[in-house]
């Protein structure tokens, strides 16, 4: 570790609920400091004084008061009521017990160009601030009238030339336009960096007051390199709190507690990548171990039967617990219908879904210690004797991950201690997990990003859209250890596409399709026909199509044809095959996969015929039905 870790500081902006409950959030997720948002105070039923006793029993320091706006370069008279407010916002930061002002750069129509002006009124901005022991910070907003980049706002405060006036950086400012801050240790003083806005976005083209009033996101949760900006702002000397400013309606409609702490484990990960704190390391992810449904006997056995004519057998019985496991090669499914578990509380509450899935990995423990430290909730069924217990991390929607040991040749896998084995392991089938994708409500995709990232070190494609014939769905992939581990995310803002039902049947989020991985598709595809597999049917469109826009033989075409194969391949000739189920009780459907020449990607240009063949084809089967 290099130097103390800096102090961590959220804006009071970021948070839902009355400015009590924002405080106490704060405090309770660990944040150190908040910055006071002028409009929280001014929509609060009570006096800075209060504020400042609120914070103070809470631990919090109140690193900032802000926005001030529209200070600097108003005509004569403007410019003589603009002083007179700032004189009455230090009123109300001595009372509130802070002694840094933000003013960011004017979007005032009136506002006069040229920074001799700015910083002439800035200089005296700062001398009557100095006068009361307070200090100004200025900040270059994005779409700022004159002013929207950090080297413009650090001309005026150069000129200026006060000790009681500094920069405010903000990472959303200038990596939203396309700057950086690679000069900044060459250009200004460390004691000139007053204070540091962190914040991310996606990358989206609009304008870019939008994108910041709306679109912010958690550092890891967008696309931003707010990473690389933060090293170039520490290696400039920043000494000051690291300050989270994300401006988010779903974070605003969100439970305050969940934001906070998702800003705190947002910190403390950016804080691991670029070295000013350390997290227990990263995990080295092997696998999906297995996928676990929540169950009762009924739709368990409907599901055995779907999973048998996939090519899966009964492999074993749990020793204590009413669970079987199913498997076909290297893929595991473990049916859970034990009563009085974390598994029936999930069907109670859902109904068949997925409640459990587990992943391989170099060290649980470590990966447990990981999950304290970023204070995800960690889970430890009870266990009967001789059984191993196998920790697990809560996602954000509850689903829990379990954590199991890699084992290197030879070591003893966990299902010979908890099952009664019927079959052992290599026996043909899938080659395992591809992967699973999930459906997750709205307002948690963001969750879910910063829990595969921080906690897991898993990296995310980049987003892309996929066309329902009810909607739009919009996903976002998170693949660790080379691909060892992929998992697509996928949210609709519409409830009537299939990621919405999804999400609607099941009380939430959840996985809702798993992909085995196979060597040869077309032989998968064509056992699991032979034993009466409820395929999707393609629509020959399809394959007309395929053969226009790829040029596959006429051969190739029709046996795709004939097993419901679809296909992709990448612009380096990697390729994809695959083929779909259809929806088990409309909640999960499967995949058959199989990748060749490193195709990296999940067949998203067939994404909208599965999905329309998964509306259009009437339920065939008890087991097996497309639509509702
Ligand atoms: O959107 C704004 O107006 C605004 C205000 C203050 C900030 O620090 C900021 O980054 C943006
Ligand atoms: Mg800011």
């Amino acid at each position: 570790m290099t130097a103390r870790r800096p102090d961590r500081s959220i804006a009071t902006v970021c948070l839902s609920g009355s400015l009590p409950d924002k405080l106490e959030a704060a405090a309770a997720a660990g944040f150190e400091g908040v910055e006071i948002f002028e409009n929280d105070l001014l929509t609060f039923d009570g006096t800075p004084a209060e504020v400042r006793a609120m914070c103070e029993d809470l631990g919090l320091a109140i690193t900032i008061f802000q926005p001030f706006r529209d200070f600097e370069g108003m005509p004569e008279g403007l410019r003589v009521r603009a002083m007179d407010r700032a004189e009455r916002k230090f009123d109300t930061m001595q009372a509130l017990g802070t002694d840094l002002l933000l003013v960011c750069s004017s979007v005032h129509p009136a506002a006069l160009p040229g920074a001799d002006r700015a910083a002439a009124d800035l200089r005296e901005m700062a001398e009557r601030a100095a006068k009361r022991g307070l200090r100004v910070c200025y900040e270059a907003l994005a779409w700022g009238r004159h002013v929207s980049r950090w080297r413009q706002a650090w001309e005026i405060v150069r000129a200026a030339d006060h000790p009681a006036l500094g920069l405010c950086l903000d990472s959303f400012h200038t990596l939203s336009l396309g700057d950086d801050v690679d000069d900044l240790a060459a250009t200004v003083p460390p004691e000139k960096l007053f204070f540091l806005q962190l914040a991310d976005a996606p990358r989206l083209a609009m304008d870019v007051l939008s994108w910041s009033r709306h679109h912010r996101l958690f550092p890891g949760q967008g696309e931003l390199p707010v990473a690389d900006f933060l090293r170039g702002v520490m290696a400039a000397g920043y000494a000051g709190p690291l300050s989270l400013e994300i401006f988010n309606d779903e974070f605003r409609a969100a439970p305050s507690r969940r934001i906070a702490r998702d800003g705190l484990r947002s910190l403390a990960w950016l804080e691991e990548q670029v070295g000013l704190a350390e997290l227990p390391a990263l995990p080295r992810l092997a696998g999906v171990e297995f996928v676990e449904f929540a169950l009762d006997h009924e739709s368990r056995e409907d599901l055995a039967r779907m999973a048998a004519s996939l090519g899966f057998r009964r492999a074993g019985m749990h020793r204590s617990k009413d669970v079987e496991l199913w498997r076909s090669g290297g893929a595991n499914l473990v049916l859970n219908s034990e009563p009085d578990s974390a598994a029936s509380e999930r069907f109670e509450a859902r109904g068949p879904c997925v409640c459990a899935i587990a992943f391989r990995l170099d060290d649980p423990e470590r990966l447990v210690a990981r999950a304290e430290a970023l204070s995800y909730p960690v889970w430890r069924e009870r266990i009967g004797a001789g059984e191993r217990r196998i920790p697990a991390v809560r996602a954000p929607d509850g689903t829990l991950v379990y954590l199991v040991a890699d084992l290197a040749e030879g070591e003893r896998p966990i299902w010979e201690d908890d099952f009664h084995l019927e079959q052992d392991r290599a026996d043909g089938g899938f080659l395992g997990i591809d992967h699973a994708a999930q459906a997750v409500a709205p307002g948690l995709m963001d969750s879910f990003a910063l829990f595969y990232r921080a906690l897991f070190g898993m990296e995310p494609d980049a987003p892309w859209e996929l066309p329902d014939p009810y909607g739009l769905v919009r996903s976002r992939a998170f693949v660790g250890g080379q691909g060892a581990v992929r998992l697509p995310l996928n949210v609709s803002e519409s409830g009537r596409t299939g990621t919405g039902r999804f999400v609607s049947a099941l009380a939430g989020a959840g996985v809702h399709h798993i992909a085995f991985a196979a060597a040869d598709a077309a032989e998968a595809a064509a056992g699991a026909v032979a034993r009466g597999a409820p395929l999707l049917e393609i629509p020959a469109n399809y394959y007309e199509d395929l053969g226009a826009r790829i040029g596959l033989e006429e051969e190739e075409l029709a046996g795709h044809a004939a097993h419901h194969l679809l296909y992709d391949r990448d612009a380096a000739g990697g390729e994809f095959r695959h083929a779909y189920t259809h929806a088990f009780r409309d909640r999960f459907f499967f995949e058959i996969a199989a990748r060749g020449g490193g195709y990296a990607g999940f067949g998203a240009a067939n994404a909208a015929v599965r999905m329309a063949a998964q509306r259009k084809t009437p339920r065939s089967r008890g087991d097996a039905g497309g639509e509702q």
